[in-house]
């Protein structure tokens, strides 16, 4: 159940909460990427000292490693990996699309050679939702189809049209095996598609609601559209999506791109930015991102940033940057740790914001003051 606490008057921003089995999720929120049934090189503990509420999870690498039957074996996903709050895991259509290699994609779903060793394998819509119930996570995503940026109008509407198929299939199998409501029922959120066009996207989101599910998801986005296709996809949908209701940006984004989808309404997002770019070095600041592998850094011994996690302080640029060009694990880990409390604090000064009325403000400062160029 989501409730909308407050409202932005300057624009479309919410403040929210959202119950799940395990846990309230105060929204806008933002969700680490935890495809392996791991946040890369975070522990669970810190995890929760970073207040990260939800972390994301994935059907297809867990189906495909460790498999469900022994996930399903360990009593579901948050067991298995020593998490008790909230996991949304996304359907696996995306990641058959980005991953797998020999796919056929028909009606029935996806058949594919998984990219670990090749075993053909076959994902669909009542496959996924078996998959994630096994997994018992939070919220389940609907299986999809995310339609490839650039495309013709006739192909992001007959891509469009196979995931509303293929939502009315997903609801189907929820009615018939997962009737009950509330408590701790998995939620399921649908996903909208329609590419870079409005017609599409709007039809697509009347659509979805019809089916009725617990939350909306705009799919399809951060997959090399322009940034201001992204935001119009936005302003086209969330008006559509129920006022009462989650909405979640999948796969985004930077930290202005996310301040200007809380503005036009989105409530939910995941991006593997903040861990991916730790891996090479590269730390979220307010100035915009800092790549510490730069030989600038070299002798540079102040602090990595004034704003940091408490586990990341007293370690000098100078020796991170040493530690990241000898691969030393220290190094991902600081970074990812300095990374996923830019983010988690970037959500939860967006939330203060529009609680106490001053999101303009806010979201002119983080824009302005966030240049994309590695400093
Ligand atoms: C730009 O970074 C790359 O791109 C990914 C983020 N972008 C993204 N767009 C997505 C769209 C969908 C969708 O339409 N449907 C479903 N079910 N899941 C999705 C997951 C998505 N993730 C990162 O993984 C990274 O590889």
């Amino acid at each position: 159940m989501f409730e909308l606490l407050a409202t932005d008057p300057s624009s479309s921003a919410r403040r929210g909460r959202l119950t799940t089995p395990h846990g309230v999720i105060e929204t806008p929120i933002f969700m680490p990427v935890g495809t392996q049934a791991t946040v890369k090189a975070v522990h669970p503990q810190e995890l929760r000292s970073l207040d990260a509420q939800i972390i994301l999870g994935n059907t297809y690498h867990l189906w495909v490693r460790p498999g469900t039957e022994i996930i399903g074996a360990a009593g579901g996903l948050h067991k298995f990996m020593n998490w008790d709050r909230p996991i949304l895991t996304d359907s696996g259509g995306f990641q058959v699309f980005s991953l797998a290699k020999l796919r056929k994609l028909k009606e029935e779903g996806c058949y594919f050679n998984n990219h670990v060793d090749g075993t053909p394998m076959f994902l669909g819509p009542e496959t996924a939702m078996e998959i994630q119930a096994t997994l018992g996570s939070d919220i389940a995503m609907l299986f999809d189809e995310c339609t490839p940026w650039p495309c013709k109008h006739e192909d992001a509407r007959s891509s469009m049209e196979l995931t509303l198929r293929w939502a009315r299939r997903c609801r189907d199998w929820i009615d018939k095996h997962q009737p009950q409501t509330g408590g701790g029922a998995q939620l399921h959120f649908g996903i909208v598609q329609g590419s870079t066009f409005e017609d599409l996207r709007q039809r697509c989101a009347r659509e979805m609601v019809a089916m009725g599910f617990s939350g909306y998801a705009i799919g399809g986005l951060s997959v090399g559209e322009p940034e201001e296709d992204m935001m119009r996809i936005a302003e086209w949908t969330c008006p559509l999506l129920p006022q009462n209701q989650a909405r979640y940006a999948m796969g985004l984004g930077t930290p202005p791109q996310i301040v200007e989808l809380i503005a036009r309404g989105i409530d939910m997002f995941d991006c593997v930015l903040p861990t991916r770019l730790a891996r090479n070095g590269t730390a979220y600041t307010h100035d915009g991102p800092m790549n510490l592998r730069n030989n600038k850094f070299a002798k540079d011994f102040r602090p990595l940033s004034e704003d940091t996690h408490p586990l990341c302080q007293g370690f000098s640029r100078a020796y991170i940057r040493h530690l990241i060009n000898t691969q030393e694990v220290l190094g991902l880990r600081l970074i990812s740790l300095h990374n996923l409390h830019f983010y988690l604090s970037l959500a939860s000064r967006a939330r203060l914001a529009i609680e106490q009325g001053c999101f303009a403000e806010f979201r002119a400062e983080v824009v302005a003051r966030y240049q994309n160029r590695p400093e």
